[in-house]
């Protein structure tokens, strides 16, 4: 499965570590930066990582910043992009299941790097229920 990932320079040493696991698992990851710690703007590695989601190069996205919520409206932006801020497994679970969630935006200051790999897990792990939540889904949508 390929895996779109992008961080500021506050996410920048998790998504190294993430990248570095999900490697390890055999998923194929492709890395849009930032790739140090120094500070950089969000927005430029949030919007290629989205867009690699949107245009159907990867199947999910992983974006990382301090508080997951810049990352997060930025990602929002792309057409076909469902990015979801999680701050747990319950989550990162239901936002799978019922909203069809394509990218998880993590907040790497407010989480530790463990917990953040297991959401990680569960993010991919987990599969969309469909059913009543298809239609809810088909909505979010701008025509
Ligand atoms: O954009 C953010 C908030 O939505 C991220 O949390 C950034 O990582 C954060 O704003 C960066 O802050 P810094 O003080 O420039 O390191």
């Amino acid at each position: 499965m390929k895996i779109a990932i992008g961080s500021d320079h506050a996410g920048f040493v998790y998504k190294s570590k993430i990248a570095e696991y999900l490697t390890s698992k055999g998923f194929q990851v492709q890395d849009f930066g930032t790739l140090s710690t120094e500070s950089v703007d969000f927005p430029d590695f949030a919007h290629p990582t989205a867009s690699a989601v949107e245009n159907g190069e990867a199947e999910f996205g992983i974006l990382i910043c301090g508080s997951g919520q810049g990352v997060n409206m930025t990602a929002n932006k792309h057409q076909g992009v469902r990015s979801a801020l999680c701050w747990n497994t319950d989550i990162a679970r239901l936002t799978r299941q019922h909203n069809n969630a394509n990218i998880i935006a993590l907040p790497a200051r407010f989480v530790a790097l463990e917990y953040a790999i297991e959401m990680v897990d569960t993010f991919l792990s987990t599969d969309f229920e469909g059913g009543r939540h298809e239609n809810r889904v088909a909505k979010i949508a701008c025509s």
